[in-house]
């Protein structure tokens, strides 16, 4: 039996359930842009949004991110949102002082305009505790990410940094990696597997990145993965494909398995 049986539910969507949810980045630079969008994504039906604010250029004003997502919250009524504000160092689209990142972050958890915020591991213990501690007032969610867009890490070294996010208090672990050998890709799915077979009491997200490691983001929940993204307007990392497509592919593996 696997341990991976904790299911997380937001808005009717089952984070960890039987079948794979889809994700579907906004990446917008402007307001308007913004709320077209997400228009747009709307009539892809996704089961889950994550606002990439990093992409957005008047992040850093804070109080214009919380009044946008007031009405983005409004938008997309009905899906959950992961709001991100990606690092730089892991694929974030601009730099961004960490104490502003950081403070933006806790702002939104305290709006409590979205469900789920998203923060890397290399952040350090201290700070994704007191998110954590702040999300859990909230009735947030906290994904706890990892990425690397060079390369693939060990197996062991993906496992660790996975067990780690659990550790540290994360409702969800994930981890974003480069193939550079179809070696690699199986090494992820292998990672997420071992992490669902032994060790993972939280849902897992896990992908390899780029056309290599495209079966990942189709066969992922086979082995763990609960959620993949699929590209809307645009894609927020390499590899992504769109959500029609990657529904297709998810309804036949879970109809026949
Ligand atoms: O961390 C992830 C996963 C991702 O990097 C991907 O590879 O699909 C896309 C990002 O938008 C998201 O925050």
């Amino acid at each position: 039996m696997s341990k991976s049986e904790k299911v997380i539910e937001v808005k009717g969507r089952k984070i960890g359930g039987e079948i794979s949810q889809i994700c579907t980045p906004l990446v917008a630079k402007t307001e308007e842009q913004l709320f077209q969008e997400a228009e747009a994504i709307l009539a892809l039906k996704p089961d889950l949004v994550e606002w990439r604010v990093d992409y957005f250029d008047d992040v850093e004003n804070i109080q214009k991110v919380l009044d946008i997502l007031s009405h983005l919250r409004k938008k997309l009524e009905a899906y959950p949102i992961i709001f991100t504000c990606r690092v730089d160092l892991e694929g974030g689209h601009r730099k961004i002082e960490n104490g502003l990142r950081f403070d933006l972050i806790k702002k939104v958890i305290k709006s409590r305009q979205v469900d789920i915020v998203d923060v890397e591991l290399i952040s350090g213990e201290a700070i994704l505790r007191e998110i954590i501690a702040e999300a859990n007032e909230n009735d947030i969610y906290v994904i706890i990410s990892n990425h690397d867009f060079q390369k693939t890490p060990s197996k062991e070294e993906m496992i660790e940094r996975l067990r780690k996010a659990q550790e540290i208090g994360a409702d969800i672990a994930k981890i974003a990696v480069m193939p550079n050998t179809m070696e690699d890709v199986l090494n992820l799915l292998y990672a997420t597997n071992t992490m669902k077979e032994k060790y993972a009491e939280i849902p897992l997200i896990t992908m390899s990145m780029s056309g290599k490691g495209l079966i990942s983001r189709m066969a992922g929940g086979v082995f763990g993965s609960a959620v993949t993204f699929g590209a809307g307007k645009a894609a927020s990392a390499p590899g992504q494909i769109a959500v029609a497509e990657l529904r297709e592919v998810i309804d036949i593996l879970h109809k026949n398995m």
